[in-house]
């Protein structure tokens, strides 16, 4: 404890002899009773738009501003040309932990410790820990493989360069730097200004450039998705300045947004849940569900013809920024919302199988072409299909039930021992109650297409499609008598 306080207090004494100016209604607190590690409470009642804490350039380490280059100056232009920024951040980092004084060393101390420190972001579970998380498909984003391709690729630039000190560096340490990064670094906005920004001139913004960057005392913010108070701005100066956005009261602790990410994010990030669930949870429904969903209405190998060819369409008629139909999977978002392209899907491969009853529809790209156009029609104009809401639940349903019992539990308000298995429920419960959620077809629909949705028959618009068809036959008929 007395270690803990005096690493805050040296912290302190460095943030003031580097200029950074702080509120003198903050504290920083020892938060580890709650697991939350240092964190920022208010002595006192904090009004929108007060200053939290203003601070300069210098005090910040990215791969301009550090002892590597101010030790070896020949690698500035070598680190500034590495084309993956962790490259640069994690070499520059790892640097300042080997070396045993520099001018960050009093902010080092109060980071996480790389000898003594239990990280819980999921690269450090074992296989057991992980299996908790089934069904969830953070799995599928862990990143294992990832991250040994990056050691590979850093320990050749550390040979390459001549690096002496950083020549032993081990996948266990690489490890935890990068970590360190995802959880503490900002992406911090070059030769910006809050004021006087023409907000018209969007090309002007798009210019932007960022820097990773490690920001001394901004990053001892902790967060939370449902009370962020605070976010991080620029002044004049081009200082950075935490400011308040939301009245706090005193005793209330300062959070800051680490982005809108659902509980298995936040725990694959940054290693924490938010016990009672994120503002931004979301199930997710895997596309192997889809099709399995609808080969016992259509062949398997007709399914998948089918989803290559609306790939293919969509890749055809979609603008570069609109997300793909044919995705790996679709969130359901706790606040009955699911991606646009889950309900277009799930309506077209709908409306195929039905057509495929009457008379067995072949993968044929033309053909696919006039449904996908019809049904994207219907879906613009708000409308779905009865048999769409019948596959929607249907699919839904089937991933719930892939949960186990815990996950039908309500949050307990507070992590129980074993942590990670504790956490891992908490992930669950807030995946089962998103995926739940959306099973309010009407007020789920509702927020996706933006208004109220109907509901219309089936065989209307199969006729119509039908219909259209054979028309088409007959013109083209009449076309190739002509000629
Ligand atoms: C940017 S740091 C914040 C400062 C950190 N608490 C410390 O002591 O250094 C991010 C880390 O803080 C912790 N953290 C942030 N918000 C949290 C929260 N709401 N609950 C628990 N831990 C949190 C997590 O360990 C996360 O990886």
């Amino acid at each position: 404890m007395a270690d803990f306080s005096a690493r805050t207090d040296k912290f302190i004494a460095f943030l003031q002899e580097n200029d950074v100016t702080i509120s003198p209604k903050l504290q920083i607190a020892d938060l580890r009773a709650a697991n939350q590690g240092r964190g920022i409470i208010a002595l006192e009642d904090i009004e929108i738009d007060e200053t939290l804490f203003t601070i300069p350039r210098t005090v910040l380490i990215n791969s301009l501003n550090n002892s590597l280059v101010q030790d070896q100056p020949e690698l500035a232009d070598k680190l500034a040309g590495l084309e993956n920024e962790w490259d640069a951040l994690i070499l520059v980092l790892l640097y300042e932990y080997k070396r045993k004084e520099s001018k960050w060393t009093d902010y080092f101390n109060v980071l996480p410790d790389l000898d003594t420190f239990e990280f819980h972001e999921l690269l450090f579970w074992n296989d057991e820990q992980l299996s908790d998380l089934k069904p969830s498909l953070v799995l599928d984003r862990i990143g294992k493989d990832k991250t040994v391709e990056m050691y590979e690729r850093l320990v050749a630039i550390v040979n390459q360069w001549n690096l002496e000190e950083l020549k032993g560096m081990t996948m266990e340490e690489f490890t935890k730097i990068a970590t360190i990064i995802m959880s503490y670094s900002f992406d911090v906005a070059q030769g910006t200004e809050d004021e006087d920004e023409d907000e018209d001139d969007e090309e002007e913004e798009e210019e932007v450039e960022y820097i990773k960057s490690m920001v001394p005392l901004a990053d001892t913010l902790n967060a939370d998705t449902h009370l962020n108070n605070a976010i991080l701005t620029y002044n004049k100066n081009q200082d950075l300045v935490m400011t308040c956005i939301k009245p706090i009261k005193k005793g209330e602790q300062v959070y800051n947004t680490y982005s809108d990410h659902p509980n298995c994010e936040i725990l694959r990030r940054y290693g924490y849940v938010e016990t009672t669930g994120s503002k931004y949870d979301f199930g997710e429904i895997p596309l192997t569900l889809i099709t399995s969903h609808f080969s016992k209405s259509l062949s398997e190998q007709l399914v998948f013809d089918l989803l290559e060819i609306i790939t293919e369409i969509s890749q055809e008629e979609q603008e570069d920024d609109e997300p793909e139909v044919v995705a790996e999977s679709y969130d359901c978002y706790s606040s009955k919302e699911v991606n646009l392209t889950f309900v277009f899907l799930i309506q077209l491969v709908t409306i195929i199988a039905l057509i495929h009853k009457q008379e067995p529809i072949t993968a044929d790209i033309q053909n696919i072409t006039r449904i996908y156009k019809k049904c994207y029609q219907l879906v613009e104009s708000k409308k779905v299909t009865t048999e769409f809401v019948k596959n929607y639940t249907e699919i839904l349903q089937a991933r719930i039930n892939e949960y186990p019992p815990i996950a039908k539990e309500p949050y307990d308000k507070e992590l129980k021992e074993p942590l990670r298995k504790s956490m891992a429920e908490v992930v669950l419960k807030s995946e089962y109650q998103s995926l739940s959620n959306c099973l309010d077809v009407d007020a789920t629909l509702a927020n996706t297409l933006d208004g109220s949705v109907k509901t219309i028959d089936d065989d209307k618009l199969i006729r119509n499609i039908l219909k259209k068809r054979s028309n088409e036959d007959i013109s083209s008929n009449a076309k190739r008598t002509k000629n």
